[in-house]
């Protein structure tokens, strides 16, 4: 994969701040005072080996699971004492690894669904296909591949246009920080490649989190990368920094 990432405006407010993050579980610290910061128009791409961390973090960013003692600042609002509910309500979206879409509907109606009605009065009852809707729809599926594909029932689509079209899903619903689990897991070379341009694109105006083995499509995407290891920070900068840290080589690149 050739396309470089494009660069983003650094900004003195990050838009996620994570300070002293610490969750044990039993006693064990899966997560072990941590400090994390992501800026607005980043594509951070968190790496290291299995069991460092790195999936317990998206947990406790959308609330999934609580922490044990810490912050997380998204924008003005402290993610630790809100409900998952209320965390994506405020504009943090995740996609996990299998794709949670809707099998019997078609593209166009999944992504319809994902529309963000119920922030409306009375929106979920008197919800009615509108043009915007149907204009929101038709970009988004443009934006994930999927324009000529509007009326394809889902379960027809390949693995990669599947996750895709999660995506999309989350997309319709304009996160400002949007937290990705291994989004190329099984996909062909050519999806690949479309992904890295997808986040980068998705990337403007909002953040991007990714969780990512391939460090080829790391490469491809990342503008700034954090190790982690045993909970804690091991590293963190551009790829060619962190890919030449002997203490990240020892403890995962070079396995
Ligand atoms: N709910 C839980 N209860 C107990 N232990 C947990 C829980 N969730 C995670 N852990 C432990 O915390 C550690 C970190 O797990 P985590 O899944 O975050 O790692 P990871 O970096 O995402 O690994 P992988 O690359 O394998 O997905 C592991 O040792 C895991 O067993």
């Amino acid at each position: 994969m050739s396309n470089a990432p494009i660069g983003f405006e650094s900004t003195d407010h990050p838009v996620l701040a994570i300070e002293d993050l610490t969750v044990s579980f039993d006693g064990f610290k899966a997560v072990d005072k941590l400090n994390l910061y992501v800026q607005r128009n980043e594509v951070r791409v968190v790496i290291g080996p299995n069991g460092a961390g790195k999936t317990t973090v998206l947990d406790l960013i959308c609330g999934k699971t609580q922490a044990t003692s810490g912050s997380i600042r998204f924008n003005n609002h402290e993610l630790t004492k809100m409900s998952e509910h209320a965390i994506v309500r405020v504009g943090v979206g995740r996609k996990f690894q299998t794709p949670s879409i809707y099998e019997n509907l078609s593209v166009f109606e999944n992504l319809e669904m994902s529309f963000p009605r119920g922030r409306k009065v009375f929106g979920a009852l008197t919800f009615k296909r509108s043009p915007d809707v149907v204009a929101r729809v038709e970009s988004v599926a443009a934006e994930i591949f999927l324009d000529q594909h509007l009326y394809t029932q889902a379960d027809l689509l390949s693995h990669g246009q599947k996750q895709w079209l999660e995506i999309g899903m989350l997309l319709m619903q304009e996160p400002e920080l949007l937290m990705l689990d291994e989004p190329v897991a099984g996909m062909s070379v050519s999806e690949r490649e479309k992904t890295a341009q997808l986040l980068g694109r998705i990337s403007q105006g909002r953040s991007v989190v990714v969780i990512e083995h391939d460090m080829d499509f790391v490469k491809s995407i990342a503008h700034k990368v954090t190790v982690l290891h045993q909970g804690k920070i091991l590293a963190e900068g551009s790829m060619d920094k962190v890919q030449s840290d002997p203490k990240v080589i020892d403890v995962y690149l070079g396995h």
